[in-house]
């Protein structure tokens, strides 16, 4: 690929074709059209293998068999679905250059195109020949002829075309839309207005990929950067001429690195995605990067294939909950469908943009503002806003369905007002005030008869959320949601994962993500495990073999709990089981753990003959044992044991069950977890996981990494290393989540007062070098309070392989002296109300008064300050990089109260 002559690249591409199963024939319009498109640019066609032709190709399939979508081409271009056995494609080749593609000019050359993608298309194709003959004639019939009756054309203009249809677009406004109507833009009105229905996907820097749906409502089209605007041949009797062309349609991919949340889990790969040759003029935003837009190529298969927890669609989830609310919005539903779609470009735009389409002949356009008004209303009534259950893809579905319910209402006056489009905003150019900063995230929506006044409400809601100067763009004729991210902080590389859930399906609940209180700060990357998974040299050995009978009940039914006697799985509990039959930790287990935690050293300890930890810190000579708390196990039934999967004694094996969230903290701790719902005191809540690591292979890792660059914090297996003598390297275990692991890595650590608890569970092996850590609650936890754990740091020693951060848990006992300190010099300084003395300051060194300073706080409690206790507060502020304005104390610091 690349250098040669056109006709050298043509036979080219029609080989790499003919590899997949794609004739000549069918392949040659496509081609052709593609390079109009592209400006006779091979160079995006030979992308990826061609990949962009047979999307095309197999595009141009698809809705032959089965999609409601018709596509058409605006210049009354030839028919490029079919197999062009006229010689139609011949003539295509020939008017641009492929005229020297022959049969015998085509050598088949080693398959050009991945295996793997090779093979997808091929089953692709397979399915649509299997469903065009099973669907048989009729549904063919159908088709063509409502094709015929409604055909619509789309055309995309291209920034770097000058065309008067450019300047008609350009000049497009909303009254010119509704006057104009011979001019064939196509408006919201006109949509519904003409009894046929446009759906036009979003062709990013990609002309001519344009999609008409005759049946459908379009609610979604966005200018995004670089993206032209569409024009829609709308005037039935101008379109008549114009039509009958179906189309090359070729789904835009997303540019490598964006990400696509949605339809399909799939790692989009590179489709050269054009710069513009020249900008827009001043009212069409210009951007240098493309949003990467990916318009859905069948809205059924689409919306349906969107799982957000691996066992039901959002989308029967919401209907089934619309359903309960409404049985009658079932209809609605059945009747229509909606996607929403998610692309963002590198450089961090977010792109959402959702389509809903009607069967209803009568559906006609409600205004933004009675849409907004009825979602809101619904998440009051149904979702009660914050709600677990509440989630931002069903809100979206909740405003198609809006769409859907008051475009068919006549009662909705307000029909008249049209949606339009608040273009994207050209994050590149405009920094300024009036620009939507490029640093915050915004959502920015408009109604064009707002502008007309000068600003109605819906305006007003806009701009309540950033205050942009928003420019209005007349062309575009419907909802858009468009984010715009920081592109210095938004790094595509970063953000993989999903806000609506960070284990990615893996555990039984969602676990969602959000962040309430800054922009620009995503949760780190790293790669989420349900389960622990070794490492590397870690020795766990599950196997059936090793459990003993004393370790299993083979002998058991069902449930073990409901059983009339303690079965051996009891054992290790003391012959009761660890679990009640609510699913909690025993009271007595628990109190003893937090006993353990509270007064370690009231409880017995191991102290290992050789330490795997001073072995790693001293290999030659190591020092003796600092001991480690011997702590019990639960031990739960298992695979050798006859019980269920339901039976009492399965807890922590059965995963997360309560809704968690991730969130990110106010207090400078970064990201925590929280719990969504009330918890009563012992219940599971989740595991620790990672990977399985050798304390050696920690070791490694952790010296690699600098300082505070380690993220999360690892667990040592050490529950019982002294009895079993030496502990080979490859037996110290411990679990790291930096790189993989659950959402207990988001954890924070509180010191002594954390609402949960580490308790070892044996599930798989009775070895306990490997045990799973599970946490459970200590005291009964409200919802959305932030769940913590006790990292069981000492703070003091500079020994330990991690480095301590500097712990802002906020508990009375926190045991990080340095960080109490600061605390309270930040909160002295906040609270300085009254500096009777004079204070001196100078940097880096520190002058003070030899007379006591006397402090108001904010309580009104005044207090005398020790001048060292000053200094010693100053310096700290000074070394934290406080600033200081004012120099006080307050009693709580043991310093004399007046
Ligand atoms: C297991 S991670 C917890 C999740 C972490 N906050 C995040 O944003 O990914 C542990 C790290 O969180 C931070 N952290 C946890 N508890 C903290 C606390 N009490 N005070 C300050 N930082 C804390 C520290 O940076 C620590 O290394």
């Amino acid at each position: 690929m690349g250098s040669g002559t056109t006709k050298q690249k043509a036979t080219a591409a029609l080989n790499a074709m003919r590899t997949i199963g794609i004739s000549m024939n069918t392949t040659k319009p496509v081609l052709k059209n593609l390079l109009k498109i592209y400006d006779n640019n091979w160079e995006y066609i030979e992308a990826e293998n061609y990949r962009v032709l047979a999307d095309a190709i197999f595009d141009m399939q698809e809705p032959k068999a089965s999609s409601p979508f018709f596509l058409y081409r605006l210049d009354g271009g030839k028919k490029i679905g079919d197999d062009d056995e006229n010689g139609e494609g011949k003539d295509a080749a020939s008017s641009d250059g492929l005229e020297s593609c022959r049969e015998s000019d085509i050598r088949v050359t080693p398959s050009k195109l991945s295996s793997d993608w090779a093979r997808e298309r091929i089953t692709k194709r397979a399915r649509l020949e299997e469903d065009k003959s099973s669907s048989g004639h009729k549904r063919g019939e159908a088709t063509s002829s409502s094709r015929s009756r409604n055909t619509k054309v789309v055309e995309p203009i291209l920034p770097h075309q000058s065309s008067s249809r450019e300047v008609e677009i350009r000049n497009c406004s909303p009254q010119s839309l509704s006057e104009n109507r011979t001019t064939g833009f196509v408006s919201p009105q006109v949509g519904y207005n003409s009894e046929r229905v446009v759906q036009s996907s979003i062709p990013v820097n990609y002309k001519g990929t344009t999609i008409l749906n005759e049946a459908n409502v379009f609610a979604s089209l966005a200018p995004v950067q670089g993206c032209p605007p569409i024009a829609c041949k709308t005037d039935k009797n101008a379109l008549q001429g114009k039509m009958g062309n179906p189309v090359l349609v070729g789904r835009p991919n997303v540019k490598v690195g964006t990400e696509y949340f949605g339809m399909r889990n799939t790692n989009f790969s590179s489709n050269p995605i054009r710069e513009m040759d020249r900008p827009f003029d001043s009212d069409s935003p210009v951007f240098e990067t493309p949003i990467a837009m990916i318009p859905p190529s069948n809205p059924i298969l689409s919306s349906e294939g969107m799982t957000l927890d691996g066992r039901k669609s959002w989308k029967e989830k919401s209907s089934l909950e619309a359903h309960q609310r409404n049985p009658e919005s079932l209809s609605i539903d059945d009747r229509s469908s909606c996607t929403v779609d998610i692309a963002s470009s590198e450089l961090g735009e977010v792109k959402l943009s959702f389509s809903c389409s009607s069967m209803q002949p009568d559906f006609r356009m409600p205004s933004l503002e009675s849409v907004l008004k009825c979602v809101e209303d619904r998440c009051l009534n149904s979702y009660r806003i914050l709600h677990p259950d509440f989630s931002l893809m069903n809100l979206m579905k909740e405003m198609c369905s809006c769409f859907m319910e008051l475009g068919t209402k006549t009662t909705d006056d307000k029909h008249e007002n049209p949606i339009q489009t608040v273009p994207a905003v050209d994050s590149s150019k405009n920094n300024s005030a009036s620009a939507v900063p490029s640093d915050s995230s915004v959502i920015l929506m408009s109604d064009p008869s707002s502008t007309k006044s000068g600003g109605s409400s819906q305006v007003r809601r806009v701009q309540k959320l950033k205050e942009p100067q928003l420019p209005v763009c007349a062309r575009d004729t419907s909802l858009s949601l468009m984010m715009v991210q920081s592109q210095n902080s938004f790094s595509v590389a970063t953000v993989r994962y999903n806000a609506a859930d960070i284990s990615k399906g893996e555990e039984k609940v969602r676990i969602s993500v959000i962040n309430e209180i800054s922009d620009e700060i995503y949760p780190p990357h790293f790669n989420y495990l349900p389960r622990n998974i070794v490492y590397q040299n870690a020795y766990v050995n599950v196997s059936l073999a090793r459990i003993g009978d004393e370790d299993c009940c083979p002998d058991c039914y069902d449930d073990c709990l409901a059983a009339p006697l303690p079965c051996a799985c009891a054992r290790e509990t003391g012959g009761e089981f660890a679990y009640t039959s609510d699913g909690l930790i025993r009271r007595e287990i628990l109190d003893e753990y937090i006993s353990m935690l509270n007064e370690p050293n009231k409880h017995h300890h191991y102290y290992c003959k050789e330490c795997p930890i001073e072995r790693i810190k001293n290999a030659i000579s190591p020092e003796p044992c600092k001991g480690h708390l011997m702590r019990k196990f639960v031990k739960e039934c298992w695979s050798k044991c006859g019980c269920s999967m339901h039976c009492g004694n399965r807890l922590v094996q059965r995963g997360i069950t309560c809704n968690l969230q991730v969130f990110l903290t106010s207090k400078e701790k970064g990201w925590g977890v929280r719990t969504l719902d009330k918890l009563p005191r012992g219940a599971f809540v989740c595991e620790y996981v990672g990977e399985i690591l050798t304390n050696m292979e920690l070791y490694d890792r952790t010296i690699m990494t600098t300082g505070n660059a380690r993220h999360t914090y690892p667990v040592l297996l050490d529950a019982d290393w002294g009895s079993e003598g030496v502990l080979k390297d490859e037996e110290a275990l411990c679990l790291d989540a930096t790189f993989y692991g659950n959402v207990a890595r988001f954890i924070n650590h509180r010191c002594f007062d954390a609402n949960l608890i580490g308790i070892p569970v044996e599930i798989e092996t009775p070895d306990h070098h490997y045990y799973h850590l599970a946490f459970f609650t200590r005291r009964k936890i409200e919802a959305y309070e932030e769940l913590t754990w006790d990292y069981c740091i000492d703070f003091d020693d500079d020994s330990h392989p991690v480095k301590a951060f500097r712990c802002r848990c906020g508990s009375r006992f926190c045991r990080d002296t340095r960080s109490h300190r600061i605390t309270n010099a930040s909160k002295i300084i906040k609270n300085a109300t009254v500096i009777p003395a004079k204070l001196s300051l100078s940097l880096p060194t520190l002058s003070y008064p030899k007379q006591p300073f006397i402090h108001r706080d904010e309580t009104k409690r005044t207090s005398l300050l020790n001048l060292q206790d000053v200094a010693r507060i100053l310096k700290e502020a000074f070394d934290s990089k406080v600033f200081l304005g004012a120099i006080c104390s307050s009693g709580e610091h043991g310093i004399q109260d007046y």
